[in-house]
């Protein structure tokens, strides 16, 4: 271990991104928490908003200054809204630290898609060329160095575990792929919404933006990538009434005749040796409570011969592998450490 720990500082930090950061940031063995950012709540401590963290994270909340927090930390987590983040990002780089940002602000590389589907202004067109998308099971995907990570979103974080190795290898024909995603309402932050308003959510299950969420592009840029050519994909998300979780559910043609076991080797070989993909065994599917928590994500097969498609199902924790976790996980490989220091965590069952 490295005696003397990088610092660490959360901007955003009252949000479920930022404090599910500080769960993990807190117990890993090679940083230190030396500021936690707010643009509306500065000098109250932190713990005031979190009782959970009484006693455990009692420090003030510094202002957004980020000449300031160059002062006391090395790399900066942004756990802020799209449209914020772009704004930021510019000042911290330009203060010298390094930054991951949790935001969909760098994830489309091109600017005019970004501003179709996020309906705001891309960010300068500079560091969003700098910015390296950091879903880090991509085949060649090095952020070692690197001082700008765009971490992926929750719900293209579990399709594309599910779909990569399919679609790269060819066996996934590209043109009918539907996703049908399923989200648990952390997914939509801490702020109040007519959404998340209990008697809205409980004992209730809808479809929202269909057709419309600004995670396809960012699914269909990196599907693009793997296949070679332009991939357009049905993508339909869901709320449940649960507080974690995303299922996506995946349904494609095969191409080619490769049996179920085929596939399942096929998935095992891809993410070989990277410790958060777990292959599930014929006829076994996930649940999100068996990745609650944890840096996880499993995904199980079921081939169906009478219509020559297969379904994949992929789960993670919205907050963990969807967003904090990976974030970390990224900070890791951009340090050069072991890509699972500080994530060991089990998931939290029952
Ligand atoms: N929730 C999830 O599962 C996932 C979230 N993400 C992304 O991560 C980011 C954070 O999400 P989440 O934590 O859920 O959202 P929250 O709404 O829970 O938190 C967002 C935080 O951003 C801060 N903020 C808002 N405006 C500003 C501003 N102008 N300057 C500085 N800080 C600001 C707020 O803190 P304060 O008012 O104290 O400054 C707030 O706590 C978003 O971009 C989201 O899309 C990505 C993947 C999954
Ligand atoms: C349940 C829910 O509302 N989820 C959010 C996920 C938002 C998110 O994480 O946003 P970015 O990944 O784009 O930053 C949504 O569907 O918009």
């Amino acid at each position: 271990m490295n005696p003397v720990k990088t610092r660490v500082a959360i901007v955003g930090s009252t949000g479920y991104g930022g404090v599910e950061l500080i769960r993990f940031l807190h117990q890993h063995p090679e940083v230190e928490i030396t500021s936690v950012i707010s643009a509306s709540s500065s000098g109250k401590p932190m713990s005031a908003q979190f009782p959970h963290l009484i006693g455990v994270m009692d420090m003030e909340l510094d202002g957004v200054d980020a000449a300031k927090t160059a002062q006391k930390a090395d790399i900066v987590f942004l756990a802020t809204p799209s449209g914020v983040s772009s704004k930021l990002v510019p000042q911290y780089l330009e203060a010298g630290l390094k930054v991951i940002d949790l935001s969909g602000d760098y994830r489309i590389k091109d600017s005019s898609t970004y501003e179709e589907w996020y309906k705001h202004d891309a960010p300068d067109a500079a560091s969003l060329e700098e910015a390296v998308y950091g879903l880090c099971e991509l085949k060649g995907n090095d952020v070692q160095g690197k001082r700008l990570i765009s971490n992926p979103g929750c719900y293209p974080t579990a399709t594309l575990l599910g779909l990569l190795p399919g679609v790269e290898a060819g066996w996934l024909a590209t043109d009918s792929i539907i996703i049908d995603a399923k989200s648990g309402v952390s997914g939509a932050g801490r702020g109040t919404s007519l959404t998340s308003h209990y008697a809205e959510m409980n004992e209730n299950f809808k479809a929202y933006k269909v057709n419309k969420h600004q995670h396809i592009p960012e699914i269909e840029q990196v599907l693009g990538a793997a296949a070679g050519k332009p991939v357009t994909v049905t993508f339909t998300t869901h709320l449940v009434p649960m507080t974690r979780g995303i299922m996506s559910t995946m349904y494609g043609s095969t191409a080619g005749n490769h049996s179920e076991e085929e596939w399942i080797e096929l998935y095992r070989e891809y993410y070989r040796d990277r410790p958060f993909v777990r292959i599930r065994k014929q006829g076994q599917w996930p649940s999100t409570k068996e990745v609650a928590g944890s840096n996880y994500c499993d995904i199980g097969f079921a081939l169906d011969a009478r219509t020559g498609r297969i379904t994949i199902i992929a789960v993670i924790d919205n907050l963990v592998k969807g967003a904090a976790g990976q974030a970390i996980q990224n900070m890791n490989r951009m340090m050069g450490w072991a890509e699972h220091t500080g994530l060991n965590m089990l998931p939290v069952y029952p």
